[in-house]
């Protein structure tokens, strides 16, 4: 049977409940919303593949609960995860704060140098805003992340260049002849489940 991918890499969303890791998610692989909070329980995954550059990488993102119940069983996936996306909501102050929180986790359980990305999510809730933008650039550049702001619910700036920046340096190192500039002809998904 041919190969089905070429590299595999691990994703991981973090940050407190209801920020909308799972809306995330469904969003990058489905391209789905949904409006109801149904918590997380331990651990879920989805799977995308895309080609780049006739490269089939496969990235498997994993989206962790965020109720404190859970961290025991969500911080063992930490270390094997390339990518970290650490979740807040701009609508929620305390999910902001709770940001050195989580970043303190990565820096315990995760490897090192694992590419760290701020996510300030329900940007469409303007109305409703308590976080700044520039409080979430501040708080990116403070520890060396890259920063965007998205909205699962609007689909804002969720789109396949938020997690090829992650990983570009890794897939450039594993294929050095890559340069990214090429065109991407294809993406599917498929989904999987654990606890
Ligand atoms: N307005 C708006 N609502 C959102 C957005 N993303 C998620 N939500 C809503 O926020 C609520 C929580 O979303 P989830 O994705 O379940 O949150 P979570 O971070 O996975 O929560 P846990 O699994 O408990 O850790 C749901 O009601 C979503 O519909 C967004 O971008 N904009």
């Amino acid at each position: 049977m041919a190969k089905q991918y070429d590299v595999l890499f691990r994703l991981l969303l973090i940050g407190d409940s209801g920020v909308g890791k799972t809306c995330l998610l469904c969003r990058f692989t489905d391209n789905e919303f949904h409006s109801s909070h149904i918590s997380t329980i331990g651990v879920d995954f989805k799977m995308k593949t895309i080609e780049v550059d006739g490269i089939k990488v496969r990235i498997q993102i994993w989206d962790t609960a965020g109720q404190e119940r859970y961290q025991t069983i969500t911080k063992q996936y930490y270390r094997r995860a390339q990518g970290i996306f650490l979740v807040y909501d701009i609508s929620s102050e305390r999910s902001y704060q709770h940001i050195m929180k989580w970043v303190s986790d990565v820096d315990e359980y995760a490897p090192e140098g694992v590419q760290k990305i701020l996510i300030g999510n329900k940007a469409d809730e303007e109305q409703k805003r308590q976080v700044g933008r520039e409080q979430g650039q501040q708080l990116a550049k403070e520890y060396g992340m890259d920063f965007y702001e998205t909205s699962a619910c609007t689909n804002l700036n969720i789109k396949e260049e938020l997690y090829l920046d992650t990983l570009g340096d890794t897939l450039h190192a594993a294929f050095p002849a890559t340069s990214f500039n090429g065109q991407r002809f294809h993406s599917h998904s498929s989904n999987g489940g654990l606890f």
